[in-house]
């Protein structure tokens, strides 16, 4: 790593690409080159001006005015005084560095979301160089976005942990400067600057005359051939965007005469689509998530990496001693937010922190910090046996050992044996010694094992919350990962809720999670759970930021959703998202079990209604098979020869009462269906 990098930015309004890169892309499409000169940051500018020299018809209309960007300045002033944060004796200041943490500051975030001036100041990830290799090489399977991975069930496999590999990647994503007090008073005043500038704009735009441009006259279909043609015009494309949006926000007054909402809302996908690279189901997808000027700010944070966070792991040490021995290694960190006790945010490095003494003695994890928070839901204690249904490569198998104190027990399953090599290192360094690691399909579970007192299902997703870390969900998710995926999300989750012990002492929880913001991938998830088993209710997350739980932390579930109607517990679910939050985007939603799984519930036609667009599997137990050698064919009984059922019937009753119960369903409730089941 090279010396003094900085590794985080505070995650404000969104940041406009360079002109340089601008001026690449244009050099590129053999356009020519019109780099803007210095300027006012206040100074206006047509998008006509813009396009001149290109010889490109503009179809921004000239008087539409686009501010310059005014956010930029401050944030810079705040960046370069946020990276000097940490004091040079290795005193790091705890301060929160994640803005939104209150609701105040949301509101702030939302105000900085300054469409006009978002455009034309200068991004600076470009100087930041990549990390070098450290000594773990990425050679240890347990890459965090193999979604390449040779199992087909590793196929959808997004984690926003670090394993070894996966830490090199996000350390080269450059960012400077978390949050501080100063820099929360700073973004205050610049929000009411905003704010009032916002309202200046407003009252222009009231003006007849001032109405943006956007859509294509219908007499000009020879434009739009050649247009389509030639290579964008990236600044062009934003101009558009941002005034497009500028108008989605204020219909009635800025849109054209004749024009529909749906027309502004089909060119303004296109345009995204043309310039951040999404393919358009994606991007209308995520799109719908939001208004149009929050979706904006989404587009706009994937563009940019999240800050480096490392776990303290508090089996080997404490944050304090950590970030004493850290600071003394030149490294600049800051406490990650009140929410958490164990994060630490780093904005600058000297020294590969995959690689420090403090790392290999396992005194921390690099762990993205949203991904702490479905730990601190589970909320795990001292003694109880958990599940973890999909753990590799441990960021979160880890952090409950370390919660627990490593008493109890934790199982670690993950079906993809590559990553739990990853696991199985992880559990190793961080000295976790209460974890069993398994490999099975958790859609398997209660059967291997069940009545645990909680249970952890992280699944696997397709990642539309870590495009920033993954560009290539931008274009490699179809139709049908939004299908298949959900499928596989709700038979895990149907296993996790029949794992659990709902009389459990302590405990009787289930926490879901995944890295992504699809609402088929959660909400529908979560309504199918709760339709299928009565005995699950879903309860607060826990997830606050401040001790009393007065805050609470991440937005709302949906309890509808385009013509969905959800239950209105789906409120009680959590969505953290990295423009609002500058974390990941995750969701977190909890239950609790308050009664044994009927076993009507999980009878083979539930099973069989949760498999019906599986693809086909021999579920016929391999003890029970035996094929003659000559002809091939499969002979009832098996090598094992069968049962004399007279003789074992009593053992087997018992046995499968107490199986039952173990698995946290209720041997009497249906005892047919039940015994159906054992087998
Ligand atoms: C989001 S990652 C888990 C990250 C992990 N919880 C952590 O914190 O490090 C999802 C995991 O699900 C696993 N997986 C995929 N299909 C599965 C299945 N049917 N049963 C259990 N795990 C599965 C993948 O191998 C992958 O490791």
């Amino acid at each position: 790593m090279g010396a003094g990098r900085r590794m985080a930015r505070k995650q404000g309004p969104p940041e406009p690409l360079s002109e340089e890169h601008f001026a690449r892309l244009k050099r590129k499409a053999g356009l020519p080159v019109d780099l803007p000169q210095p300027q006012d940051n206040k100074r206006r500018r047509t998008a006509k001006a813009d396009v001149k020299g290109t010889g490109k018809k503009s179809s921004v209309k000239q008087k539409s005015q686009v501010k310059a960007a005014t956010v930029s300045k401050p944030l810079k002033e705040k960046e370069s005084k946020a990276s000097k944060a940490p004091k040079a004796n290795g005193k790091a200041k705890t301060k929160d560095v994640i803005p939104g943490l209150d609701d105040s500051s949301d509101e702030e975030l939302d105000d900085e979301f300054d469409l006009e001036n978002a455009e034309l100041s200068d991004g600076d990830d470009s100087s930041v160089p990549a990390l070098g290799d450290d000594f773990l090489g990425s050679d240890s399977g347990s890459s965090v976005f193999d979604s390449d991975d040779d199992e087909g069930d590793g196929k959808h496999v997004f984690s926003e942990d670090e394993d070894e590999s996966d830490a090199e990647e996000t350390l080269t994503a450059a960012n400077i400067a978390g949050l501080s007090r100063k820099l929360d008073r700073q973004l205050a005043e610049e929000a009411a600057a905003n704010a009032a500038e916002l309202a200046e704009s407003a009252l222009k735009t009231n003006i007849d005359d001032d109405k943006p441009h956007i859509l294509d006259d219908d007499d000009d279909e020879s434009g739009q051939k050649t247009n389509a043609l030639l290579a964008p015009d990236m600044q062009l494309l934003r101009t558009r965007i941002t005034e497009n949006i500028r108008v989605l926000g204020d219909f009635s007054n800025l849109a054209e005469e004749g024009r529909s909402r749906s027309e502004y809302t089909a060119q303004l996908i296109k345009d995204i689509c043309a310039y951040y690279g999404y393919s358009e189901y994606l991007a209308l997808k995520l799109y719908n998530l939001f208004t149009p000027r929050e979706a904006f700010a989404f587009f706009e944070a994937n563009e940019t990496a999240r800050p480096v966070v490392i776990r303290t792991n508090t089996l080997r040490t404490n944050r304090r001693d950590l970030s004493q021995a850290l600071t003394n290694r030149g490294v600049k960190l800051d406490v990650v937010g009140k929410w958490s006790k164990v994060g630490l945010q780093i904005y600058e490095s000297n020294v590969p922190l995959g690689a420090t003494p403090e790392y290999l003695a396992g005194h921390y994890i690099l762990q993205a910090a949203s991904s702490f928070l479905p730990c601190i839901a589970l909320d795990p204690q001292e003694n109880e046996r958990v599940l973890d249904m999909a753990a590799a490569p441990g960021g979160k198998t880890t952090y409950l050992a370390a919660l627990m104190k490593n008493t109890g027990v934790i199982v670690a399953n993950d079906p993809n044996k590559a990553r739990s090599k990853g696991l199985i290192g992880n559990i190793h360094r961080l000295g976790a010694r209460n974890v069993i690691v398994s490999n099975y399909d958790a859609r398997e579970f209660p059967k291997p094992m069940g009545g645990f007192d909680r249970v952890l299902l992280d699944a696997p997703c397709s990642g539309t919350g870590v495009i920033a870390k993954d560009p290539s969900v931008k274009t490699n998710k179809t139709e049908m990962d939004f299908m298949q995926l959900p499928h596989t999300q709700k038979q895990l989750l149907l296993a996790a809720i029949d794992s659990v012990n709902h009389s459990s002492k302590s405990g009787g929880y289930v926490v879901y999670s995944t890295c992504s913001v699809t609402v088929e991938e959660n909400e529908q998830v979560v309504q199918y759970a709760l339709a299928r088993r009565p005995n699950v209710k879903l309860v607060e997350t826990g997830l606050s930021v401040d001790k009393e739980g007065l805050h609470k932390f991440g937005v709302e579930g949906f309890t509808s959703f385009m013509g969905k109607k959800f239950d209105a517990s789906l409120k009680l679910t959590r969505r953290y998202y990295p423009h609002k939050y500058n974390v990941d985007g995750f969701y977190v939603a909890k239950f609790k079990k308050i009664g044994p799984t009927p076993a009507k519930a999980s009878s083979s036609a539930d099973k069989a209604a949760a498999m019906a667009d599986d693809e086909p599997v021999d579920r016929t137990p391999i003890s029970d098979v035996e094929v003659d050698d000559d002809s091939g064919a499969v002979k009832a009984g098996g090598a094992f020869g069968g049962w004399d059922e007279e003789e074992d019937k009593e053992y087997m009753e018992k046995g499968r009462w107490n199986a039952m119960r173990r698995r946290g369903l209720d041997p009497r409730s249906n005892k047919k269906a039940a015994k159906k089941q054992a087998e």
